[in-house]
């Protein structure tokens, strides 16, 4: 069975990621390129992180006016990412536009609530609502606009799939129990946010910081 796990590869140094893509390439489902890879190292970078043969989920968050980010993902194109993230937050035309400038081989997804908030942060932005309300908010536009399928924490993913049965449920702040929690404000294990409903799992330093990366993404393997 191919593992559920995406292993975010968060570093700007391209000989670095594809060391740790090497170590992790027989126990993950998926490679996540995040901003900080793709700065750095561009439509270069992604293409050498092709050839460790895994989807790719180019996680660029993008979030502008509809225009802009229609001509962003229509540039993404011959990268032919598996999985490309967008911002809820950008509105139903944006999403709509983003949707249909990307390729028919890639699920764009609406980051709903960022994992690293929780409902103190949500009031700083003049968000009235908590996270669980706000996920449901975002996950039914983004449903309307004919998107894949969303990003959110685990614990609101069960309540989200309720009202979306065949979307696509990204989940990523994971920890494997008693893990660091380090920016995550929102995250369950990994096993608990499978039984939730996540479609895949983003997983970051719970792997890239280990000793051995390779034997980190097999314990979390071997829980689900
Ligand atoms: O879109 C994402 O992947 C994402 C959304 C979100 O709400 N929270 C979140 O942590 N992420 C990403 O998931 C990864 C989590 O990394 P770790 O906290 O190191 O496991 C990072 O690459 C984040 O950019």
């Amino acid at each position: 069975m191919t593992s559920p796990v995406y292993v975010a590869i968060d570093t700007p140094d391209l000989a670095k990621a594809q060391h740790l893509a090497g170590q992790v390439r027989h126990h993950v489902g998926g490679l996540k390129l995040g901003l900080e890879f793709f700065c750095a190292n561009g439509h270069h970078g992604v293409h050498e992180m092709t050839k460790f043969g895994l989807p790719i989920f180019l996680d660029l968050k993008l979030h502008d006016i509809p225009n802009t980010v229609a001509k962003a993902v229509q540039a993404l194109h011959m990268l032919e990412p598996a999985i490309l993230t967008v911002h809820a937050a950008g509105g139903r035309a944006m999403l709509e536009d983003a949707k249909a400038a990307a390729g028919v081989n890639t699920k764009v997804v609406a980051v709903t609530v960022l994992t690293s908030l929780d409902d103190g942060d949500l009031s700083d932005i003049g968000v009235a609502a908590n996270a669980p309300d706000q996920v449901r908010r975002l996950a039914d536009l983004a449903q309307d606009a004919g998107l894949d399928g969303i990003v959110c924490s685990g614990e609101e993913v069960a309540m989200a799939k309720k009202a979306w049965a065949d979307g696509f449920f990204v989940v990523p702040g994971v920890r494997p129990a008693g893990g660091a929690m380090g920016d995550q404000k929102r995250a369950v294990t990994p096993r608990q946010a499978l039984d939730n409903g996540a479609s895949i799992l983003v997983v970051g330093r719970p792997i890239s910081l280990a000793d051995d990366p390779d034997l980190a993404a097999r314990a979390i393997e071997a829980t689900l």
